[in-house]
């Protein structure tokens, strides 16, 4: 089987592109699994596309292998786009998801079910050493309620729910969630690479 090292750390995304990337034959290896401890990128670009080269770029020159990386997160309109970038620290620098939930879901306290309209963005970059950087981009739309439910996924699954469903993301099973998400949404728009390796 192929393989494609994804510059992740995040274990909920990694089992996520693990199952996507099995459809297209390819084994999908985050930095959790190498032999050779990595560094943490620091992301400190000012868009989802930046972040995503930074970690993509920093890791395939690191490697010398073309790496694949996911830079993710939660728009909500009410909250003029918040958390966006900055959805895995929402909370603080320890990257607790119930904290970020906790965060949201106080900050939404006031608005209605009508306004609670949010979207997961996701761009992934395939970095190739000596080539320009790929970018592909997924949306999943929906709305956040007004309280957690399930227990599947990662992050704001268990308060997001996706548009023409009355379960949250986190009630949904994984491979109906990998039917939907943002991530298989740019992963569809990466198949003509994904023949070519
Ligand atoms: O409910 C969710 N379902 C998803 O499908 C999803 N995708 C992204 N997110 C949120 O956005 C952050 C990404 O930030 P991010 O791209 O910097 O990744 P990360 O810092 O977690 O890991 P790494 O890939 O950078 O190593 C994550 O932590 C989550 O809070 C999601 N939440
Ligand atoms: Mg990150």
């Amino acid at each position: 089987m192929k393989k494609v090292v994804i510059a992740t750390k995040n274990k909920g995304k990694a089992l996520e592109f693990k199952s996507l990337f099995k459809k297209y034959n390819i084994e999908a290896i985050s930095l959790l699994e190498l032999e050779k401890e990595v560094p943490d990128v620091e992301e400190t670009g000012t868009t989802f596309q930046e972040n995503a080269a930074l970690k993509a770029e920093e890791i395939a020159n690191l490697l010398n292998t073309p790496v694949l990386a996911d830079d993710s997160g939660l728009e909500i309109d009410a909250l003029d786009g918040r958390p966006g970038i900055f959805s895995a620290r929402y909370a603080g620098e320890q990257k607790d998801d119930q904290a970020n939930i906790d965060k949201v879901l106080k900050e939404l306290k006031e608005v209605p079910e009508k306004g609670r309209s949010a979207r997961f963005v996701c761009v992934l970059a395939i970095a190739i050493p000596g080539e320009e950087t790929i970018f592909r981009t997924g949306y999943c739309e929906g709305e956040i309620n007004t309280e957690q439910k399930g227990d599947n996924g990662f992050g704001y699954d268990p308060i997001f729910i996706p548009n023409g469903y009355e379960l949250t993301m986190a009630e949904l099973e994984p491979e109906e969630k990998n039917s939907i998400s943002h991530r298989k949404n740019a992963i569809i728009q990466l198949e003509d690479w994904l023949k070519t390796m």
